[in-house]
C-alpha cells in the first residue's frame, strides 16, 4: 500500500484517480502545522501540496520513503528542488490545468483595473454614489506589455487582442518570427516597459526575475501607466511600486500575488489605486479538477513503477520518444549493475557509447539509468534516476555519453565502459528482435548471456578441463547452470565464462571454484 499525503486543500473529483486506487492510503489534511507535517511526511510516499505548504529541506529530510511531490499547480517556488534532487525525490507539477483559469483572471483584473470596479463598488457599499470619481480608461488601443509569453502570457495576449488592445512581449524564448505568428510585437524588455500603458508579469519567479520590475524598470514606463502581476509576488518589487504609485508615476496596480501570503496587512492595500485578489488566478472549480487530475496520475504511475509526464527537476521526454527509449531501460541498467560489480578500483568516469538504432534518439534518459544502475551498487536505492548525475558528479565521477558509428552487426548497441584507477572495462548489449535483451560483448570478449539473474563471470587461461572442472564443482554444490559462454582472444590465451545459474553461487562454493587450476579470478553476482 503507498501512502499519499494532500497537505493542501485540492478539488476532490480531480484526486479520484487516488481515491479510487486499491494500492494507495490517501490522507487528506489541509492544516497540518509545520510540526504535524514533519511528522505526517516520515511514512508518505507521496505528497501533493499547492502554492500553502512550504516543502522545504527538512521537510524533505523528514521525509525517508518520499519518491514524488505533485504541485497541482505550475509554480514551484514553494518546493525545494535542490533537496528534492539531491534526496532522489521526483518534483511534478501540473503546468497546463490553470493557464485559462489564470489568463481569464488576468483579464478580470485588467478590466476591474481600468474601470475602477472594486473602488466604485466598495463606494457604494458605503451607500456612496460617485461617479465623477471613478473615470476609467478604454483599452482598445492601449498597449498591454506582456514580459513572459508562456502559456499564460500567450492567452493573455488573445484576449487583450479581442478587446483591441495592442500587444507587444518579451520574453527569452521569444524571436520576430513566433511573435508574429502569435499576431503580437516582439520587443526587448526595455521596449516592452517603454511602451505599455499597462505591463503584466507572466514569468516564474526565479533569480533572475525577482524584482525585474523595479524602481529602474519603472523609471522607464510612461507615466500613468499601470502594473498587473498575476504571476507570483516578487517578480514587481513591492517597494518600488509603492512609491511610484504615491508619486503618481504609476497610475494603479492589480495584484493576485505577494512576496509573502497571506499578505493581509500589506502596505500596498492601504493605496485607492491598487486592487487586489487573495492569489485566487487558479481558483475555478475546472482549473483546481484538471490540476488536481494531472498529479494524480502522475503520482500514480510514479508509485507503481511507471514514468510521470511533467516532470520538474528531470528532462520531461516525449511519449513519442519514451516509447522509443523504454525497452532499453532495464538492458541500460543492467549493464551498469553488472559492469559495476566485476570492475575493480575506485570508479573515476563512466563513458556509455550508443550505435545502430539509437543514434537517431535523445539516450541521455538511458545513460542516466545506466549510471544508476553503477551507482546502486555503492549507494543501494537511495540513487535514483533523478539524483543519479547529481549523485556521480558529487562523487566525482565524470559522465560521458557518445553516439558511436560502430554497430558490430547488431542493429541498436549499448556499451558502457567504466574506468577506475586501476582498470577500464566494459560490457555491451543489445536488444535482439523477438529475443529480448543480451549482454554481446564484455571486454574484448564476444559473448551471448542473458542479463539476469545470478551470473558467475570467471577469468580463467584457455586450456582443455577449465570448463569441465567449474562444472562439475558447481553440481558437487548442486547449483545448476542454466547458460554457459566462453570468450577467448586466441587459443591457450585469457579467457572468460560467463554462467547463468539458478542460485547463487556464495561462500564455500565461491573459493573451491578460484582454487582451480587455470582459473584466475571469479566474481559472483546477482543483477
Ligand atoms: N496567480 C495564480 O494563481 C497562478 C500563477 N501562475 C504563475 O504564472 C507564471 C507563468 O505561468 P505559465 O505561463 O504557465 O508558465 P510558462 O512556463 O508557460 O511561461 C513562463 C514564461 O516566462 C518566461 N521567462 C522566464 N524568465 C523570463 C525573463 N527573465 N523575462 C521574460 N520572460 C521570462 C519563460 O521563457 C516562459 O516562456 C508562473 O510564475 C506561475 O507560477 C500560474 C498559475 C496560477
Ligand atoms: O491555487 C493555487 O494553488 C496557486 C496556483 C499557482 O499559483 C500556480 O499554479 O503557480
Amino acid at each position: 500500500m503507498h501512502r499519499v499525503l494532500i497537505s493542501d486543500p485540492l478539488s476532490e473529483d480531480g484526486i479520484r484517480p487516488l481515491l479510487e486506487a486499491e494500492d494507495i492510503e490517501t490522507v487528506m489534511n489541509p492544516n497540518l502545522s509545520h510540526e504535524q507535517l514533519l511528522e505526517e511526511i516520515g511514512s508518505a510516499e507521496a505528497l501533493i501540496v499547492r502554492s500553502q505548504t512550504q516543502v522545504t529541506r527538512e521537510v524533505i529530510e523528514h521525509a525517508p520513503h518520499l519518491k514524488i511531490i505533485g504541485r497541482a499547480g505550475v509554480g514551484v517556488d514553494n518546493i525545494d528542488l535542490d533537496a528534492a534532487t539531491e534526496n532522489g525525490v521526483i518534483v511534478v507539477n501540473a503546468p497546463d490545468g490553470n493557464t485559462i483559469s489564470t489568463a481569464e483572471h488576468t483579464m478580470a483584473m485588467l478590466m476591474s483595473l481600468a474601470r475602477n470596479i472594486p473602488q466604485a463598488y466598495h463606494q457604494l457599499q458605503q451607500k456612496r454614489w460617485e461617479r465623477k470619481k471613478f473615470v476609467g480608461v478604454e483599452l482598445k488601443d492601449k498597449v498591454l506589455g506582456i514580459v513572459g509569453f508562456g502559456r499564460i502570457g500567450r492567452e493573455v495576449a488573445q484576449r487583450a487582442k479581442g478587446h483591441r488592445m495592442k500587444v507587444i512581449a518579451f520574453d527569452p524564448f521569444l524571436n520576430e518570427e513566433k511573435a508574429e505568428k502569435a499576431g503580437v510585437t516582439h520587443g526587448s524588455l526595455e521596449e516592452v516597459l517603454k511602451q505599455a500603458d499597462f505591463l503584466t508579469v507572466h514569468t516564474p519567479l526565479i533569480e533572475k526575475t525577482k524584482h525585474l520590475i523595479n524602481e529602474e524598470a519603472i523609471a522607464m514606463m510612461k507615466t500613468g501607466a499601470r502594473i498587473l502581476n498575476c504571476a507570483r509576488g516578487g517578480i514587481v518589487e513591492e517597494n518600488a511600486l509603492y512609491e511610484a504609485i504615491q508619486s503618481g508615476k504609476i497610475a494603479g496596480a492589480a495584484l493576485d500575488v505577494f512576496e509573502e501570503e497571506p499578505a493581509t496587512e500589506h502596505p500596498l492595500l492601504s493605496l485607492s489605486e491598487v486592487i487586489a485578489t487573495p492569489h485566487l488566478g487558479a481558483s475555478t472549480i475546472e482549473a483546481q479538477e484538471n490540476v488536481a487530475t494531472d498529479v494524480s496520475f502522475d503520482v500514480l504511475e510514479l508509485l507503481r513503477g511507471g514514468t510521470v509526464k511533467n516532470p520538474v527537476n528531470l528532462p520531461s521526454v516525449s511519449s513519442e520518444m519514451m516509447e522509443r527509449l523504454s525497452p532499453y531501460f532495464k538492458l541500460s541498467e543492467r549493464l551498469g549493475a553488472f559492469l559495476s560489480k566485476v570492475v575493480e578500483g575506485t570508479l573515476e568516469r563512466v563513458n556509455v557509447y550508443y550505435s545502430g538504432d539509437l543514434l537517431e534518439v535523445d539516450t541521455m534518459p538511458l545513460t542516466r539509468i545506466a549510471v544508476k544502475g553503477i551507482l546502486k551498487r555503492h549507494i543501494g536505492e537511495r540513487v535514483n534516476d533523478v539524483n543519479a548525475f547529481k549523485t556521480a558528479s558529487d562523487k566525482g565521477i565524470t559522465v560521458n555519453e557518445q553516439k558511436s558509428t560502430q554497430t558490430k552487426g547488431f542493429t541498436n548497441l549499448i556499451t558502457v565502459e567504466i574506468e577506475t584507477d586501476q582498470e577500464k572495462r566494459s560490457l555491451a548489449g543489445t536488444l535482439l528482435n523477438g529475443l529480448g535483451a543480451r549482454i554481446v560483448q564484455f571486454d574484448q570478449y564476444s559473448i551471448d548471456v542473458v542479463p539476469e539473474g545470478h551470473l558467475v563471470v570467471i577469468r580463467h587461461t584457455d586450456q582443455p578441463g577449465a570448463i569441465g572442472r567449474v562444472g562439475s564443482l558447481l553440481a558437487e554444490h548442486e547449483i545448476n547452470i542454466a547458460t554457459m559462454q566462453v570468450g577467448r582472444t586466441n587459443e591457450g590465451g585469457e579467457a572468460v565464462m560467463v554462467l547463468t545459474v539458478d542460485k547463487p553461487v556464495e561462500g564455500n562454493c565461491n573459493d573451491k571454484l578460484a582454487q582451480i587450476a587455470d582459473i584466475k579470478k571469479v566474481q559472483c553476482l546477482t543483477i
